[in-house]
């Protein structure tokens, strides 16, 4: 059985071949850190954390890297608003990026590059093609890929340039520009920009473009040619072709296979913060478990919209009470079986032919579920080995989609925001009740709340802007 995949570029489903056998490297584009995570924003991290799962159990030495994004337009403008250096604002939301991912069970990454942290290698590259012609300089600082000295600008998305529209960085009006569609390498500074956002290049002091970051890292950590690109479906243009024009252009032959995952839509529309519709992932976790969020965010096929509804977590919820359920009264009833031999045992034909087509999830849940239900059956009849059969089977297919009940990811409950954000409500309306009594010099009821709260560990401070709460320290810290 091979794996099939869509490929974006010839837009067949091709069988998957990697250039070295048993070795696949995958670039997968990362965040841009500009704002904390949006549910939509971890789709293609999931999409991808499945492939890998899947490559890795089918016996590939996977190599994943998916890059932070951590200079660009949008962080500085909003760092300049919230009056914070920028890196400081990159910073806090990469966190905030990494905290979703761990919570959701997205294995980290071979290497993560940032930026920042490659501007030599943009630099090289970008020297490479203002070389060969398919770059120029026109100001200090500003540097264009000459879109008409690439002939094959265009395949990725099978456009025609004639047809393309003006590159947004510099529209159509900048008569600098030798071609609209020519677009950015390296941006000079803006007036006002901090001066720590800029780089000194041999065209002059400026930051890179989004597009040069990325075929930089892919050769740092992957070399000229490799495996499989990756990312969200909107993407491909100008973003991705981009890419590969660039590196192409340099003589790499940049990515073999391209797959890009479908959007979490709301009422059909791309789920984005522009728009309002944002679920941030801290919020839906201040009420969910993070596996569950997972489930739902699995179980469809990758290339497919995720329609968000009122229903999807309680559907989710369902269908994962009776997956984990099963799992927890199976190793009640014969103890549990170890993660080697999870890791081992041979998964159901439909299931492997499931996951071979494309990364077919909602075909391979199907397998599952049938398991499920003759597990089922088997406990109730008290059938031990079918029972111990059937839990270590559902358990191996679970752990390929990152599911795995057993798994010390869900079994720890970290992640799991629940308990903190219950905490905050009921502090919250102690500390509102002892106000009040505070107000009607009702001390008796105020002196009441404050001791009932140390009691459980909860230290008040007041100070001017109100009453502030801690856990206590432990007789240790102390
Ligand atoms: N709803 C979504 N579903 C899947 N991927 C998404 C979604 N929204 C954003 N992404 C991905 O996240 C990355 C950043 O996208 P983008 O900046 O458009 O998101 P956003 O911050 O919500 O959008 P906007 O700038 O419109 O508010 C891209 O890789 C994109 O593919
Ligand atoms: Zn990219």
């Amino acid at each position: 059985m091979t794996l099939r995949l869509f490929d974006t570029a010839t837009r067949t489903v091709r069988d998957f071949v990697p250039l070295v056998p048993g070795e696949v490297g995958v670039y997968l584009c990362g965040a841009t850190v500009q704002a904390p995570p949006h549910i939509g924003h971890l789709r293609s991290g999931i999409a991808f954390d499945v492939l890998v799962r899947w490559l890795r159990r089918t016996g590939h030495r996977v190599t994943l890297v998916r890059n932070v994004t951590d200079i660009d337009d949008k962080i500085l403008a909003k760092a300049a608003d919230a009056g914070e250096p920028w890196w400081a604002w990159a910073m806090a939301n990469e966190r905030a990026f990494t905290a979703a991912y761990d919570a959701l069970g997205v294995l980290p990454p071979s290497y993560e590059p940032r930026a920042t942290g490659h501007v030599p290698a943009m630099v090289e590259l970008m020297q490479t093609l203002v070389d060969s012609g398919h770059a120029y300089v026109t100001d200090p600082g500003d540097v264009w890929f000459d879109v008409r000295s690439y002939g094959e600008y265009g395949s990725l998305t099978n456009q025609r340039v004639d047809d393309m529209v003006a590159a947004p960085e510099g529209g159509s009006e900048d008569t600098r520009k030798r071609d609209p569609r020519d677009f950015a390498l390296w941006k000079a500074p803006r007036p006002g920009e901090p001066a720590t956002a800029s780089w000194d290049t041999p065209f002059g002091r400026g930051r890179p473009g989004w597009h040069l970051e990325c075929s930089a890292m892919a050769q740092r950590y992957l070399g000229d040619t490799f495996d499989i690109h990756g990312g969200g479906l909107d993407l491909r243009f100008p973003h991705h072709e981009n890419e590969q024009a660039q590196s192409r252009a340099a003589g790499h032959g940049f990515a073999r296979y391209w797959l890009h995952n479908g959007w979490v839509t709301q009422g059909g529309a791309k789920m984005s913060k522009s728009l309002g519709n944002g679920l941030l992932v801290d919020a839906v976790l201040a009420q969910t478990r993070p596996v569950v969020l997972r489930y739902a965010m699995t179980a469809v096929q990758y290339r497919s919209m995720l329609e968000w509804t009122e229903d999807t977590l309680r559907e989710s919820e369902a269908t994962w009470e009776r997956l984990a359920g099963f799992v927890e009264r199976a190793a009640e009833q014969v103890g549990p079986a170890d993660a080697d031999e999870v890791a081992r045992v041979e998964l159901p034909a439909a299931f492997v032919e499931a996951m071979d087509d494309d990364l077919n999830v909602p075909a391979a849940l199907a397998v599952v579920h049938e398991w499920l239900r003759a597990g089922n059956s088997a406990l109730s009849r008290g059938e031990a080995d079918v029972v111990r059969a059937t839990m270590v089977q559902l358990r191996a297919m679970l752990d390929v989609l990152g599911l795995d009940p057993s798994s010390s990811t869900w079994t720890t409950g970290a992640g799991d925001q629940r308990h903190a954000h219950a905490l905050e409500a009921v502090v919250a309306a102690e500390l509102e009740a002892r106000a009040q009594a505070r107000a009607a010099r009702d001390f008796a009821t105020s002196d009441a709340i404050r001791d009932r709260l140390a009691a459980a560990g909860i230290v008040v401070e007041d100070s001017a802007a109100g009453a502030r709460w801690t856990l206590a320290q432990t007789r240790a810290d102390t």
